[in-house]
């Protein structure tokens, strides 16, 4: 087996890359262990890299050493190759695929990681993007997409960032008008401030918007919340991040949650959509679970939430 670490060196600030990789360095050199590091150059490198090293048939590990984009990037290359795998060393500032793990610390761990097992997990196929983690579309997906406005005022870090868009938002037009088709059969419509389609349960840094999903149960977990007061948003925030806004009396008119196989999202105007946090733009999109199809490095010491993962043939 080959390991690979691709290391994104601007996930969650470059904070601790140097350490993962001296890690990596201290724990497999003068070993019997086929790894190299590679640091990427830019936003889509890792893609021609998983390219280039999969024409090499012997089987493969790569570890996408950086946060949920990184990860992203990493699973939609190595999804054509069925001798390669993929891993996860989070250093990004969400992290949010790996909550969905049982002691998900030792991601962290190389020792963990070279001795773990391949098994596998669903993931949702979004038009022609694989998401492991959630899609989303709304609100919270129009402060994604315009971070940027504010990413060139002197001083303010990457939340702060997030934080004037969320406000810029706020003060814009809220709600969308969206008809969402489940499993061809049932249908819902209205105005919505936010919605995701969901493999895992959490998203932009701990936002458990999906507290049902599991990441191999062969269904996407839908969540849309429809339009409410500025007002109302901010005492109900709370709720929606730790996951227990299905519960919450206040909510539960403003709530549809689904499990189901495919979705559908029809528009009348292009709609931002987060995959894995990173951007895209759709009229309509179509959302489809694909069963087991990703083949996940899982550390030693480390389970999938919820139900017992399979092992990969
Ligand atoms: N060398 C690079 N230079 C610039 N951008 C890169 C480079 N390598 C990868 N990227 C891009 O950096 C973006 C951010 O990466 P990532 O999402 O992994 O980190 P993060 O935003 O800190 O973490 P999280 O998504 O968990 O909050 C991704 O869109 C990725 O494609």
């Amino acid at each position: 087996m080959r390991h690979i670490f691709i290391i994104n060196p601007v996930a969650g600030k470059g904070r601790s890359q140097s350490e993962i990789a001296s890690n990596i360095n201290s724990l497999l050199q003068n070993k019997e262990i086929q790894y190299e590091i590679y640091y990427t150059r830019y936003k889509g490198d890792a893609k021609s890299f998983v390219d280039s090293k999969c024409t090499d048939k012997s089987p493969v590990v790569f570890y996408a050493c950086g946060g949920d984009g990184t990860l992203h990037e990493v699973i939609n290359a190595a999804v054509s190759y069925s001798h390669a795998s993929v891993g996860v060393i989070p250093c990004g500032s969400g992290n949010d695929f790996v909550k969905n793990f049982n002691n998900h610390y030792l991601f962290g761990d190389i020792a963990a990681q070279v001795s773990g097992e391949t098994v596998k997990l669903d993931m949702i196929k979004a038009q022609n993007e694989y998401s492991v983690s959630v899609c989303n579309i709304g609100f919270d997906a129009d402060a994604a997409f315009n971070m940027h406005k504010f990413k060139k005022i002197p001083f303010i870090t990457g939340s702060g960032c997030y934080i004037l868009s969320v406000l810029y938002c706020l003060l814009k037009k809220l709600g969308k008008k969206l008809k969402v088709v489940l499993d061809d059969d049932y249908t819902f419509e209205g105005t919505f401030l936010l919605g995701v389609a969901a493999n895992g349960h959490s998203y932009g840094g701990g936002y458990k918007c999906a507290p049902k999903a599991l990441i191999n149960d062969g269904v996407i977990d839908v969540c849309f919340v429809n339009k409410m007061s500025r007002f109302k948003i901010l005492g109900l925030i709370g709720s929606y991040k730790n996951g227990t806004h299905l519960e919450n009396e206040k909510l539960k008119d403003y709530i549809t949650y689904k499990k189901c196989k495919t979705v559908k999202i029809i528009s009348q105007e292009s709609i931002n959509l987060c995959v894995d946090g990173e951007n895209y733009v759709f009229e309509e999109i179509d959302f489809e679970i694909v069963p087991e199809s990703l083949n996940f490095r899982l550390p030693k010491g480390v389970t999938v939430q919820g139900s017992k993962p399979q092992k990969a043939q």
